[in-house]
Order: structure tokens, then sequence, then C-alpha cells
């Protein structure tokens, strides 16, 4: 019996659509057992085994290197990152998918072959390399070549993912963004791209708020999350650090200070008086990625 645990991801983290993404300290576990006969998925719902994305992307991986298995039981365990809501729900079982079929060829797969089916299978590489590597990822997905890179996050800040409960399709949300920009637009988005790396990799905290200021989804995907003007004022007024919405939403993610103790408690009276139900959770950023236990 063996589990693998996949971290939660915060994809694009303002204007790097598609590009920028970091692991978050909150997890989603999948159990592995043998068993005599079939292949048995439990704990997942509804969902017909042929249409659950664990079960895809472990028999795209075997079927990719031709390895045929049989007799084994798929547990979903400890499911802490919440479906469709800008976590990288589905990153989490593309990738915990792969790492099954991984195993089960004794660990044949480098972290790279890994990044590419998964980036092959979920469409762009922002969430799936950081649940692989963990940490703050920049990564270019070109003729089926994912090229990536990690940014130095600083210790001292947390992430707080503000999470509500409706879901925002990830698939719905790409059709309201444009397939073209103004030269201004992408100057904008050009530089904060550039200016969170460098003031990530060098601790500059206080050009965070600018650096995650974005043209190119953000202004039309707001209209997908009610309150959201309002939730990233108050944010600011208790002391965030900068606002964004997390990879196609619905969470809402705002970087602060550790030292920001009240933060949560703020926010979650804010919270209460907005239309639905939010949850809070401060997180850390994952540094490991994926792991097989
Ligand atoms: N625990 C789970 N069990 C089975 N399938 C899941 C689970 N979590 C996510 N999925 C699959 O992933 C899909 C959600 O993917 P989607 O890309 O819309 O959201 P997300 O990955 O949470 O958000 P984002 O990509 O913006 O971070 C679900 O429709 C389902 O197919
Ligand atoms: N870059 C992706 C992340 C969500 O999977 C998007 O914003 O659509």
């Amino acid at each position: 019996m063996f589990k693998i645990k996949v971290p939660a991801t915060t994809a694009n983290m303002g204007p790097g659509y598609d590009v920028l993404g970091m692991a978050l300290a909150l997890y989603n576990t999948f159990e592995v057992e043998q068993t005599v006969h079939g292949i048995e998925m439990v704990g997942f719902g509804d969902i017909p085994p042929h249409e659950n994305l664990v079960y895809k992307s472990m028999q795209k991986a075997l079927d990719f290197y031709e390895h045929k298995v049989d007799g084994l039981r798929i547990s979903a365990k400890k499911i802490n990152v919440p479906m469709s809501r800008g976590l990288g729900s589905s990153a989490t079982c593309i990738v915990g998918g792969i790492m099954i079929a991984n195993k089960l060829m004794n660990n044949t797969l480098s972290n790279d072959e890994i990044i590419r089916i998964g980036t092959e299978i979920e469409g762009h590489p922002d969430n799936i390399v950081p649940a692989v590597i963990g940490g703050m990822t920049v990564s270019i997905y070109e003729e089926g070549t994912v090229t990536y890179s990690k940014v130095n996050v600083s210790k001292d800040l947390r992430f707080v993912a503000m999470i509500p409960d409706f879901t925002v399709s990830t698939h719905e949300a790409r059709k309201v963004v444009p397939e073209r920009y103004s030269k201004a637009d992408c100057i904008f988005n050009i530089g904060r791209v550039a200016m969170l790396v460098a003031a990530m990799n060098n601790g500059e905290i206080e050009k965070l708020r600018m650096a995650t200021e974005d043209k190119v989804h953000q202004p039309y995907r707001a209209s997908l999350i009610p309150n959201i003007e309002n939730i990233f004022k108050h944010a600011k007024q208790i002391g965030s650090k900068a606002e964004f919405i997390s990879g196609s939403g619905s969470t809402l993610m705002v970087i602060i200070d550790k030292d920001n103790m009240n933060f949560e408690k703020d926010m979650q009276s804010l919270l209460k008086k907005v239309h639905g139900y939010w949850q809070i959770k401060v997180l850390k950023t994952d540094t490991e990625g994926v792991k097989v236990l």
C-alpha cells in the first residue's frame, strides 16, 4: 500500500496567466492498494472510473509506457483541496494519477516527464509544475515541452485563501478571456510579471501589490465573483500586501505578513456580511511538491 500526497496550487498570481503558480500547504491524499482483479475507485462520489481524472491520468501514463496493471483500489483519502475553486484541484488529480502510475512502474519517470504528461492533460503548466516540484514557479509550455524555473518566496509571507461556496469551472472561465490585447495591456502585464518574480526573489514585499496587478484575465473574470471589489478593499484596509484571483477563481487570494495575527479574524467578520458562505485558510507555501508516502 502507498499514498500520494499532492499540494494545492494557486495559478496566475495576478499577471502571470498560464505562467506563474505556487504550491500551498493544503493537500489531497490518494491511497493505493493492490487487489486481485479490476480497478476500483473509492471516495470519488458518483464519477464513473473512465471519467475520473485520477484514473484517466494514471491510465495515460501507463499506456504511454505500455505498462499493464490489474487489481488496484484507489481511494480519495484526505480531500482538502476544494473542487473548482481555483486551488488546482484538477492538478492534484492529474499529478496524483501520474504518480500512481510512476510508482507502479518502479519510479521510471523523471520530474520533467511527469510534468510533460500532466501539462498535456491539463493544457497549461502553471498548476502542474508547482504541484510536482513545490514552491513558486515560472513555466513556459511550447511544442509539447515545459521549461520551468523556481522563484524564492519569503518565509515571512502567508497566503490567505478566501474560498466561497460557489464554483467556477476553469473551462468556463477561460471562455471570458479575450483572444487579443492592446500593446499597452501587454506592456502592463510584462512589467508586472517581471516585477513579481524580481520582488519575490529579493523579498521586496512593498512591491507585491503593484506586481500582482493584471489586465489579461482578472478584469474579465471579476464579474464571475460577486463582491470581489468589496473584499479586496477590506483586505487592503486590514493590511494585505497584494490581492488576486486564485487560478480561474472562485477563490480570492491575498498575501499578508506572517505577523499580521488579526487578519483572519477581521476578514472573517467582513465575509460574514457578504452573500454566501466563505471559508478562510491562512496557508504557507509548500516547498517540496508531490510526495509518495
Ligand atoms: N476530489 C476530486 N475527485 C475527482 N475529481 C476531481 C476532484 N477534484 C477535482 N476533480 C476534477 O477536476 C475538475 C475541476 O477542475 P477545474 O480546473 O475546473 O478546477 P480547479 O482545478 O479546482 O481550479 P483551477 O484550475 O482554477 O485552480 C472537476 O470537474 C473534476 O473533474
Ligand atoms: N491559468 C489557468 C489556471 C487555472 O487552471 C487559468 O487561469 O485559466
